[in-house]
């Protein structure tokens, strides 16, 4: 794969991006890699200067290794010798130069785009579980969890953000094209269209599952209406759009909707009993709770208006995720598999077999409650969480493990002593990813906010010990809900991804030691 400088320049000009160029007569005009870290350079490599953390010694470093072009916001004497390309806007112009370096590898997916506070990887999941049972398993990932660029072993990784870097992820799309798959689904953060990772893309589908405040702190938004403008870029960007209609904001999200897409192209969707006196519009699809407990999530899909009727999806449909929100996660999804042409019996099959690593994994113990792994990690998923179990189990007693971050999502903090005030009966604040600050500082933060005559407060910084003692104290009828790191194999440490087991082996130990049982969590 190749660029030549004059197309670099066209594309730039052509998004009033170049400011100015310099160009070097005995220097290769070619490019033939992409690289935005100085670590990854090869001879002939375009290379972007972009990041809070760039230094121009990374660009001295990509000379030598070899780049013959950087791109960059203002000129750097570093880069004397290279070709030069000045732009108004590095992110953007990353974006635009990588998808046609990797030959715009979008035009050869049917792309799915999946926004919202909660239920992104869970939607992305059951899209892909149903996609794969007509295409062959032919479609391509880009989660928070993994991502997916083939069918081999090897073609499925774990991700290092929820959507990737733009040159990333166009060389990704690349090996997907190139490894014959034909569908891609991607989650697509706030922070994808704050930093222009996704800039320029066009997808058939864009999915908004619904908006709460968060992410909002140092490093990622300044305000909630930051974080709601980015998210709302997605569906100004897809060709038809999939929105909750019981989402907060609704009429600033189909606003932002009909921006570019015609009403008849919109799909909203809402459970049965839904009402909202001010809503204008028709919600097309309709859900409703079949059966629901621990062993399986039964519901109902219905198809409302004309145009919802043209798709072949209405029907029962089963998941063997828990919780009542998956519901909601789950309609949107066959949404998504209606109109990429799937009809109810190959969706319903599809669906039905799909778990998420990491989220509502859970075990029914012999002697003591029942145990729940669960990515829940900030006020809206918690709330959902115990509220389903409560609703559930008929009140039972909750316990929970839970701990925030440190370094972002500091806002979160009162959130979590909101929803354990709401529902916990006990709660063991315990340490989750703490970075650069105290984990106990951080629980203390929380602790203060808790009301300590309704919740019984242990702080255990120690995660597995707070696991095991959870665990253990709990008896039959009880929830034991440990959230917020899923399958996470690390802890992030003063900027070291420091080894832990996951929440799933320790709690299983746990549950083995205390009661010498060999059994595995299901999700
Ligand atoms: C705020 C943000 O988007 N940060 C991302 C961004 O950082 P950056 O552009 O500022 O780059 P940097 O890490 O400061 O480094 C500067 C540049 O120097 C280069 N470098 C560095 C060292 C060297 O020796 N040579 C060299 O060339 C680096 O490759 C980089 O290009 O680009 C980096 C990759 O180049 C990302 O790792 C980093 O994500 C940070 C770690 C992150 O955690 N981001 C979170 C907030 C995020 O994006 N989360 C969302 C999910 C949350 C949501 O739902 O909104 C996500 O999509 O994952
Ligand atoms: N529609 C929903 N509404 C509220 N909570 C939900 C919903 N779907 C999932 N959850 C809760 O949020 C947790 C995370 O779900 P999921 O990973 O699908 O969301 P996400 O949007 O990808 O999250 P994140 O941005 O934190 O990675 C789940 O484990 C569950 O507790």
């Amino acid at each position: 794969m190749s660029i030549s400088l004059n197309t670099c320049i066209l594309i730039l000009k052509e998004h009033h991006l170049l400011k100015s160029s310099a160009v070097q007569d005995t220097v290769p005009s070619k490019m033939e890699y992409v690289s935005y870290d100085s670590r990854d350079v090869h001879t002939n490599t375009l290379f972007f200067c972009k990041g809070a953390g760039f230094r121009p010694t990374f660009l001295s470093m990509a000379k030598a290794n070899g780049a013959n072009c950087y791109v960059a916001e203002q000129p750097y004497p570093e880069g004397k010798g290279m070709h030069a390309l000045i732009v108004r806007n590095v992110s953007k112009a990353m974006a635009l130069l990588s998808a046609a370096f990797f030959r715009f590898p979008q035009d050869d997916l049917y792309l799915i785009a999946v926004t919202g506070t909660k239920g992104k990887t869970t939607t992305a999941y059951f899209l892909k579980g149903m996609l794969d049972q007509v295409n062959g398993g032919k479609t391509a990932l880009i989660s928070s969890v993994n991502t997916v660029v083939g069918q081999k072993k090897d073609d499925t990784f774990k991700s290092s953000l929820t959507t990737p870097e733009s040159l990333d992820l166009f060389r990704d799309m690349r090996t997907a094209v190139d490894n014959g798959m034909t569908h891609m689904v991607m989650e697509v953060s706030s922070q994808a269209y704050k930093k222009n990772r996704v800039f320029g893309l066009t997808y058939d589908l864009g999915f908004f599952l619904n908006i709460t405040p968060d992410h909002i702190g140092p490093n990622e938004h300044p305000n909630f209406a930051d974080y709601l403008h980015c998210k709302l870029q997605l569906l100004v960007n897809a060709r038809k759009c999939i929105i909750n209609a019981q989402t907060d904001h609704f009429d600033e999200v189909y606003a932002a909707a009909t921006t570019t897409t015609d009403p008849d192209s919109i799909y909203l969707f809402a459970a049965e009993k839904f009402t909202n006196p001010n809503l204008k519009q028709t919600i097309d699809f309709r859900f409703a709770t079949e059966e629901l407990d621990m062993a399986q999530t039964k519901f109902q899909v219905l198809c409302v208006s004309d145009k919802a009727k043209k798709l072949k999806i209405a029907g029962d449909y089963q998941l063997k995720m828990l919780g009542d929100f998956n519901e909601s996660n789950g309609t949107a999804a066959v949404i998504g598999a209606g109109l990429a042409g799937m009809d109810h019996d190959d969706a319903a099959k599809g669906i039905s077999q799909v778990t998420v690593p990491g989220r509502m994994q859970t075990e029914v113990t012999k002697e003591h409650g029942v145990v729940v792994v669960d990515y829940a990690h900030n006020e809206a998923s918690m709330m959902a969480l115990m509220g389903f179990m409560q609703r559930e189990f008929n009140n039972p007693k909750i316990i929970v493990v839970v701990g925030a971050p440190g370094d972002k999502g500091i806002s979160r903090r009162p959130g979590f002593s909101h929803s354990l005030n709401a529902y916990a009966d006990k709660a063991f604040l315990t340490t989750d990813d703490p970075g650069f600050e105290d984990p106990k500082e951080i629980a203390q933060e929380i602790d203060a906010g808790i009301d300590h005559s309704k919740v019984d407060v242990t702080i255990e910084l120690d995660r597995k010990k707070a696991i095991y003692d959870a665990i253990s104290m709990s008896n039959k009828g009880d929830i034991v809900l440990i959230c917020g790191k899923g399958e996470d194999g690390f802890q992030k440490v003063r900027g070291v991804d420091t080894p832990y087991p996951s929440d799933i082996t320790v709690a299983q130990q746990a549950i083995d030691e205390l009661e010498g049982q060999k059994e595995h969590f299901r999700s």
